[in-house]
């Protein structure tokens, strides 16, 4: 598990240790991890071309530092200062010392022959996007051979949202220090951060604001079966989705629960034909989800419609004591009536892709975060916002970073994959909120596996559930073995 922390829960963490460790040594610290990133990086030290972007503040002073470390080891290192009168004065004396060259002109700060450029132009003390001297440079070092590292953070990127309001450095690594920010792996930000290297500053950090599963956190939230377990024990899930004229909805969702867990799944629905011919191993019926038998978590929306019908039975599976997850159609219905999800006993989980999630009034900008908390509180629901890197928030406030997943992804039905298997890990009783993230990570992993064999389709996913952490985790067991 990755915990993530804002630029202020890092800055407090450090005051603590400022205060009990001699001036700089922290950013020793910084600097020295920096540079050996970049030296495994580069592979080498001896004649590397090394240009550093220094800005005003402490990021700069990283910056330079580290580029005395690559000087000293023979790199030709050269440092253009944005704010020559405010760089990192320690740091730029200890640049000069090793001997490498400082210049103010941004057309002689070498990008367009450099091996490597070191962004230290802001890190979690930058606001808004690049100023225009330092958009500059960064355009030339864009347009320059050299490998592009961010220096904790990529400057004009939000640290704390991922919010990229104007221009930023496009980094093909950023090395972050003291815990990843969560501005590095959500939102537009995640974009520019690329490959994120953590430098451990041996800070004492709380909790953190949020989280990313790793595959051993999934997997351990995923019980193989006991001796004493049986199909009903399990967790039986029921699904609501699809029509007779399109019952392909139907067919993925409950195909991803059958393929999540080998408990049960009951069908009740319009496309029972069709879900019947492709998954023998689940119990269907055309009727309302009343008829199905017991079950102890609901699917509601994907492919349903938003017809009389279609509201009545959301409204009926809304007043069950059980979890219930609402997407796609039963989505727009519900934002038009709200109120049937006030006061549920049991969990509710909504999975709304943007435009599904500005029909709620909700607003959604460069904070991504925010948004999936505030809605979450709004409605006392876990919200799991789709994108990039998918954001699960629950209505205390628990939240989640996806980490996996590719753009592949962004194909029909997925969705109905997605909601197939969250659904499928509500029934086993697993935390509403915990049960998307994971859920979330699954599908994510899974649609990794399938576009490992080039562009996928939906069902494809099916095929990789059983194994998604499993393959990573060397767990064998758990997942998966009923269906075609
Ligand atoms: N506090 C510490 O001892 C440590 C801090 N560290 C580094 O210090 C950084 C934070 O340093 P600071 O608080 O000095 O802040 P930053 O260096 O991140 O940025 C603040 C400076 O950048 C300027 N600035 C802000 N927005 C800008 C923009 N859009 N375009 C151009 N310039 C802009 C500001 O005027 C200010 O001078 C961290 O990201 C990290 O790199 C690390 O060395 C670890 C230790
Ligand atoms: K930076």
């Amino acid at each position: 598990m990755t915990g993530l922390y804002t630029a202020d829960q890092v800055r407090a963490a450090e005051a603590v240790v400022l205060a009990r460790t001699p001036e700089g040594a922290l950013m020793q610290r910084a600097a020295t991890g920096l540079a050996t990133v970049c030296l495994r990086l580069a592979g080498r030290a001896v004649g590397l071309r090394v240009t550093l972007l220094v800005g005003a503040g402490n990021n700069g002073g990283d910056a330079l530092w580290a580029g005395a470390i690559l000087a000293r080891r023979g790199a030709a290192v050269t440092a253009l200062l944005l704010d020559p009168d405010r760089a990192h004065p320690a740091g730029l004396a200890a640049l000069r010392r090793a001997g490498a060259r400082v210049v103010t002109a941004p057309d002689a700060a070498g990008s367009d022959r450099a091996d490597l450029v070191l962004d230290g132009i802001t890190g979690i003390g930058g606001r808004g996007g690049l100023r225009p001297t330092a958009a500059a440079a960064v355009a030339d070092a864009v347009a320059g051979p050299g490998l592009l590292v961010a220096v904790d953070v990529p400057s004009g990127v939000d640290a704390d949202t991922g919010a990229v309001p104007g221009e930023a450095f496009p980094a093909q690594h950023t090395v972050t220090f003291g815990a990843v920010k969560p501005g590095l792996v959500v939102g537009e930000g995640r974009g520019y951060a690329g490959v994120v290297h953590l430098v451990d500053l041996g800070l004492e950090l709380g909790a953190p604001s949020a989280r990313r599963f790793g595959d051993p956190d999934v997997a351990a939230r995923l019980p193989d079966p006991g001796a004493g377990d049986d199909k009903y024990s399990r967790g039986v899930v029921g699904v609501h989705a699809g029509s007779a004229t399109y019952p392909g909805a139907a067919v993925l969702c409950t195909g991803a629960a059958l393929r999540t867990r080998p408990g049960l799944v009951r069908y009740a629905g319009t496309a029972a034909e069709g879900v019947r011919a492709a998954w023998p191993e689940a119990i269907v019926t055309d009727g309302r989800p009343a008829d199905a038998g017991r079950v102890q978590a609901w699917v509601v929306g994907p492919g349903a419609g938003t017809d009389d019908e279609a509201r009545s039975v959301l409204a009926e599976v809304l007043a069950t004591e059980l979890p219930v997850l609402v997407d796609a159609d039963a989505l727009t219905l519900l934002a038009a009536s709200p109120e049937l999800a006030h006061d549920r006993s049991a969990p509710t989980v909504l999975t709304p892709h943007d435009r599904e999630f500005t029909r709620f009034g909700w607003e959604l900008g460069g904070d991504r975060v925010g948004a999936a908390r505030s809605a979450a509180r709004d409605l006392g629901v876990t919200v799991l916002l789709k994108g990039d890197a998918t954001v699960v928030a629950g209505p205390d406030g628990t939240t989640f970073v996806n980490g996996t997943g590719t753009p592949w992804l962004a194909t029909a039905g997925t969705g109905d994959v997605l909601s197939g298997v969250v659904g499928a890990l509500l029934a086993t009783g697993l935390d509403a909120t915990e049960a998307a993230a994971a859920g979330a990570h699954l599908h994510g992993r899974a649609g990794q596996l399938a576009a490992a064999g080039g562009p996928l389709i939906a069902s494809d996913l099916l095929r990789h559930l059983p194994t998604a952490v499993h393959l990573t985790t060397g767990r064998g067991g758990g997942l998966g073995g009923s269906g075609a």
